[in-house]
């Protein structure tokens, strides 16, 4: 396991105590700010307990695509063609809306339906038709999981890749449905594991480029940070430079594959804080922040430096009203909870003013650690969660009016590009070419350069009984193969696609298969190569099935025999190798 630490990178939650690997421009157009406003509604909802086909169904406004709707705080039906907010230059956070169906509970004590989806953009209460909200999207309760992903977090994951922050959270009271929605179960995946997903087919999808990822995993209990891939990381705290808020210490994960990194949310959430309440068996008494770190640099002779972009998804805990029944720990975490969101709700009124005032981020650690996403350094996605029911109306009202100011909060988000020597691919990328002008080296000195004359002291030194060559040479092939188990370590850790490769470049196919199929055979050659002529047979076997291509051994060497019965030069290293080790092991006898 690679570990190692990293002084800070340009990003909210940087600053990192571990990095350990294996075992251990412009915004995309998504973002526009363009101007569409919905014109009509129509009829009442049901009541119905899982008839959630009745908020789809609902008169459909055009509008735009995704980001094509203005942040509108209160829509009534005779503003409903009038742009509400004034231009502005920056994008806006994308504000997304998703109902859940009313739960059994809701539909068992009478519930009726008072708010609904309608149409695509707008959520109207049912009581008061006036009432009613305009946002990039609404998506009904019968809204799978990846709809929502489509359009709320893949543009915002597509960017990240490209080197712009993003971030994507879910807000919502207690059992509105945010963790379904961030992380889902086995059989409905959620956003999280939906977007690693996708970062792995975007990396096979960009042959052009090198990429690293990097995990980190935390919690905001009773505001206290805790590291969640690291149970010995508590209590963490929130650092401020000159790029922005960063947790200190906190531990980061190198991952090869959406399972590695899924094993570390699994892992993760065995120390999540979960507690339940009234409305929800399994509720979230913590917010939670899943980092992906993103490094990536072209390949070859296109190298323009390394970008850097993270990610963060976020599953807040839900705020509780009066109605939630706790006691003792769960009131405290609900205070806690509820706090920390009043914070975030008041940072971002005070962003959606967009005057020069002092925004209160120091007031949570939520908004501390928010602070670069949500002051518009990256893109941000808010996914807000709502249930239909009559009993949560003045809740889910109140979760509409944040959704409302998010909607007008603005951003500048940019491409992010580091220095070099701060990237972590860029140090495993040099140590790789290093390490391999070494093993070159090493070769070159075993194999190309032993003369004539090399051949003849070696049987002096024979002649003289002296095994210090035999030791000299196993030195060297102890250091050939460590650097080539250090070059396979490294070159896993850099992941590549499989498409297209590019010929000559580090690796040309992708690194699950490469790990095995070039590096590890060629270590198993060496080794073969290593072990003397003890393996003869085993030797030729390995060099014949073709698996050294020249790179272990000049093109003009030989190791086995030559087919016209003369001896190479290898021939006369291997036989003398061989005449060396006999000659200790007489010596021993002797000594004996
Ligand atoms: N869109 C949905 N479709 C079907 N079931 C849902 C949906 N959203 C939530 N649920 C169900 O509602 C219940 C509560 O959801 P969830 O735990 O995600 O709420 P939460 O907002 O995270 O709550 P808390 O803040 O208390 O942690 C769960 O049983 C979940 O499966």
């Amino acid at each position: 396991m690679a570990s190692s630490s990293r002084t800070r990178s340009s990003s909210p939650f940087s600053h990192r105590k571990s990095v350990s690997s294996s075992s251990s421009s412009q915004s995309p157009s998504s973002f526009t700010n363009g101007k569409m406003l919905p014109r009509s509604c129509s009829s009442s909802a049901s009541s119905h307990y899982g008839m959630s086909s009745g908020f789809g169904s609902r008169s459909m406004v055009n509008g735009g695509g995704y980001g094509d709707c203005s942040p509108v705080g209160f829509i009534s039906d005779d503003l409903m063609s009038e742009p509400v907010d004034e231009p502005r230059n920056g994008d806006s956070i994308s504000v997304t809306i998703r109902f859940r169906p009313l739960s059994e509970r809701e539909f068992l004590k009478g519930d009726e339906i008072a708010w609904y989806a309608d149409g695509d953009k707008i959520v109207r209460n049912e009581y008061n038709p006036a009432t009613a909200y305009g946002f990039d999207k609404v998506f009904g309760p019968d809204t799978i999981s990846p709809e929502v992903y489509e359009v709320a977090a893949k543009p915002v994951v597509k960017a990240a890749m490209e080197g712009v922050h993003g971030t994507v959270f879910a807000y919502g009271v207690t059992s509105s449905g945010k963790t379904h929605t961030m992380h889902g179960d086995q059989n409905s995946p959620g956003i999280i594991p939906l977007a690693i997903k996708d970062v792995f087919s975007i990396i096979q999808d960009t042959p052009g480029r090198e990429f690293l990822l990097r995990v980190s995993y935390l919690e905001i209990y009773n505001e206290v940070i805790n590291d969640l891939l690291d149970p010995t990381g508590q209590n963490l705290r929130v650092r401020e430079d000159a790029q922005g808020t960063y947790v200190e210490g906190i531990k980061e994960e190198v991952v090869l594959s959406p399972g590695h990194a899924l094993s570390f949310i699994a892992a993760g959430e065995e120390h999540r804080h979960v507690g339940s309440n009234n409305f929800n068996l399994f509720s979230s008494r913590s917010h939670t922040i899943f980092t992906l770190m993103i490094e990536s640099s072209a390949r070859g002779d296109e190298y323009d430096g390394v970008i850097f972009s993270q990610l963060n998804l976020i599953d807040l805990a839900g705020s509780e009203s009066s109605k939630t029944e706790t006691t003792g720990l769960r009131r405290k975490e609900g205070a806690y909870i509820n706090k920390s969101l009043l914070t975030l709700g008041t940072v971002i009124g005070k962003l959606s003013e967009g005057k020069a005032s002092h925004v209160p981020y120091r007031d949570s650690k939520l908004t501390r650690l928010l602070q670069s996403s949500l002051s518009g350094h990256g893109h941000v996605s808010l996914i807000c969660t709502v249930t239909p029911a009559s009993s949560n109306m003045e809740e889910t009202h109140n979760t509409l009016k944040f959704a409302s100011r998010a909607k007008r909060v603005e951003i500048y988000a940019s491409r992010n590009k580091i220095i070099d020597e701060k990237s972590l691919i860029k140090k495993y990328q040099t140590e790789i070419s290093i390490l391999k002008q070494e093993l070159d080296q090493l070769k070159r000195g075993m194999l190309a350069g032993v003369n004539h004359e090399e051949i003849m002291n070696l049987r002096q030194q024979l002649e003289e009984g002296q095994v210090k060559m035999q030791s000299r040479l196993e030195e060297e092939e102890e250091a050939k193969v460590a650097l080539m188990s250090r070059i396979q370590r490294l070159t896993k850790l850099i992941l590549v696609s499989s498409k297209n490769s590019i010929p000559g470049c580090l690796s040309d196919v992708p690194s699950h298969q490469r790990n095995k199929s070039s590096f590890e055979d060629k270590v198993e050659v060496t080794q073969g190569l290593l072990s003397g002529s003890e393996n003869q047979n085993d030797l030729s076997s390995i060099v014949h099935s073709d698996q050294l291509n020249g790179e272990l051994l000049p093109a003009d060497s030989t190791i086995t025999g030559s087919s016209n019965g003369e001896m190479t030069m290898s021939d006369q290293m291997d036989l003398l190798v061989e005449q060396v080790k006999m000659l200790a092991e007489e010596i021993a006898f002797e000594t004996s």
